[in-house]
C-alpha cells in the first residue's frame, strides 16, 4: 500500500478522459486550476495541463503511472452502450472497475468519483421522479446496464472512511451537448434515412436529458464535497437538468434546429415494441449467417416510449447541486455545434 497523497492537492486523474463526458470534465477541471492526468484507451485531443496515459483500464501496470501523486480520480470510461458484446462489458465495467479500485488503493488515492447511470434502476417500464432509493433493476434492459449496476455496487462498497478512501457515484441520464458521439448523430442518421416520421405512443412520455456541463458540475461538486464527515460518502446521486421533457419534443427541437422535419405520425407503443422484439430475435437467430443492426431495438423503443425521469433532490440537499445550463440553452448550444449534421450540409 502506497503512502497517502497529500489531501487537497490539485492533481486528479480522469479515466475515460478522451471520451465525450471525460473531455468536458477535463476542460472544466483545468479551468478550476487542476492539473489532469488522463487515462484512456485512445487519445482524442491535446491540451496544456493534461498528461495522457494510454492503455486498457483492466491492466494495473498501465494504470499505475496515471494515478501517481493523484488524490482524486474520476472514472468515466465504459464501452459504448450500443454494443451487445457482453464479455467486453463484463471485462471493462466489472473486472476493470475492480482493477481501478485496487490501483487507487495502491497509489494512495483518497477519492474516487464514478460515473454510473440512472438507468441502473430502469427495467423498461415507467419511472416518474424516481429517487435513489429505487432498487437496482432486477431485469436490466441490456448488458451495459447489467454491468453498470455491478460497477456501481463495487465502487460504493469500496468506500472506507477508516482507510481514508472515499467514493461516490454520479448517475446522469441522457447526456447531450457539443461533441456527443451518440444522441445527435444517431438521431440525424435516422432522420436522413427517412425513419424519423413516427412518434412511438402518444408522445407525452417525460424523460430527462441532461446537458453535459450540468453532469460535469455534479461530478466536481461531488468530488469537492467528498470528505469523511460528509453525507455523500458511499452513496449514488442522480444528476439531471431537473427539467423533464417530452421525449418526442426534445427529439423534435433538435431535429428542427438542424433543419429536419419533426416526427408526426403516431404508432402504438406495444405494436412497435413487439416488432422490435421480433426483429431482435431474428437478428439473434441469423447472427451466424448475417449481421443485422436494427434501428428499432426493444431497448431503444423502451427508451423512446416510456416515462423515465429522476429526482435530483438528494444532490440538491447533500451537495448544493443546481443545474448551471437550462434545457433550452443546452439544446441551442448543441444544435449550433453540429454544422456538419445540418440538413443539406
Ligand atoms: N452518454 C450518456 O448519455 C450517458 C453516459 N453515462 C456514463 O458516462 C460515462 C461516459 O460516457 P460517454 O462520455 O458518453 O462515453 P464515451 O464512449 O464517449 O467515453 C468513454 C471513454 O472510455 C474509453 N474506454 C472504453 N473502454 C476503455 C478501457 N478498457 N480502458 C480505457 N478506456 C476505455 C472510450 O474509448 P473508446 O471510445 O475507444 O471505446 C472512451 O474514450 C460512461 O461511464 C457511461 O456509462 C451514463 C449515463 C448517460
Ligand atoms: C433519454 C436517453 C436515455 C437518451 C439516451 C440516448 C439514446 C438511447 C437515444 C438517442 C437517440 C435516440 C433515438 C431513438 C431511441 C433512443 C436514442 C437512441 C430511436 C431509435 C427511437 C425510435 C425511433 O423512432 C427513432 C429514434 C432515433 C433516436
Amino acid at each position: 500500500m502506497a503512502t497517502r497523497v497529500r489531501p487537497g492537492n490539485k492533481r486528479c486523474a480522469v479515466i475515460g478522459g478522451s471520451g465525450f463526458l471525460g473531455r468536458h470534465l477535463v476542460e472544466k477541471l483545468l479551468d478550476k486550476g487542476y492539473t489532469v492526468s488522463v487515462f484512456d484507451i485512445r487519445q482524442s485531443y491535446e491540451l496544456p495541463g493534461v498528461t495522457f496515459h494510454l492503455g486498457d483500464l483492466c491492466d494495473p501496470q498501465a494504470l499505475a503511472p496515471a494515478l501517481r501523486d493523484v488524490s482524486l480520480v474520476f472514472h468515466c470510461a465504459s464501452p459504448a452502450p450500443g454494443s451487445d458484446n457482453r464479455a467486453l462489458f463484463e471485462t471493462v465495467n466489472i473486472k476493470g472497475t475492480r482493477t481501478v479500485i485496487q490501483a487507487c488503493a495502491e497509489a494512495g488515492v483518497q477519492k474516487l468519483v464514478l460515473t454510473s447511470s440512472a438507468s441502473v434502476v430502469f427495467e423498461g417500464t415507467d419511472i416518474k421522479n424516481g429517487g435513489e432509493d429505487l432498487p437496482y433493476a432486477k431485469k436490466p434492459i441490456d448488458y451495459y446496464t447489467e454491468t453498470k449496476i455491478e460497477q456501481e455496487k463495487l465502487v460504493l462498497a469500496a468506500c472506507d472512511k477508516e482507510k481514508g478512501f472515499l467514493t461516490v457515484a454520479i448517475r446522469p441520464h441522457g447526456i447531450f451537448g457539443p461533441r456527443d458521439p451518440q444522441l445527435v448523430p444517431i438521431l440525424v442518421d435516422t432522420a436522413r434515412r427517412g425513419k424519423m416520421k413516427f412518434i412511438i405512443g402518444d408522445g407525452t412520455n417525460l424523460v430527462d436529458f441532461t446537458f453535459v456541463e450540468n453532469v460535469v458540475h455534479g461530478h466536481i461538486l461531488a468530488a469537492e464535497r467528498l470528505r469523511a464527515d460528509s453525507p455523500i460518502c458511499g452513496k449514488p446521486y442522480h444528476i439531471t437538468n431537473d427539467e423533464p421533457v417530452r421525449f418526442w419534443d426534445f427529439m423534435s427541437d433538435v431535429l428542427v434546429g438542424l433543419g429536419y422535419a419533426a416526427p408526426r405520425y403516431h404508432l402504438p407503443y406495444t405494436l412497435v415494441y413487439g416488432l422490435a422484439l421480433l426483429l431482435w430475435l431474428l437478428a439473434l437467430i441469423l447472427r451466424p449467417l448475417v449481421s443485422i443492426k436494427p434501428t428499432f431495438t426493444p431497448m431503444r423503443v423502451a427508451l423512446a416510449g416510456t416515462h423515465h425521469y429522476y429526482s435530483c433532490e438528494r444532490a440538491k440537499q447533500d451537495m448544493g447541486y443546481k443545474p448551471v445550463v437550462g434545457l433550452k440553452e443546452g439544446i441551442a448550444r448543441t444544435v449550433q455545434s453540429y454544422p456538419h449534421l445540418r440538413q443539406g450540409a
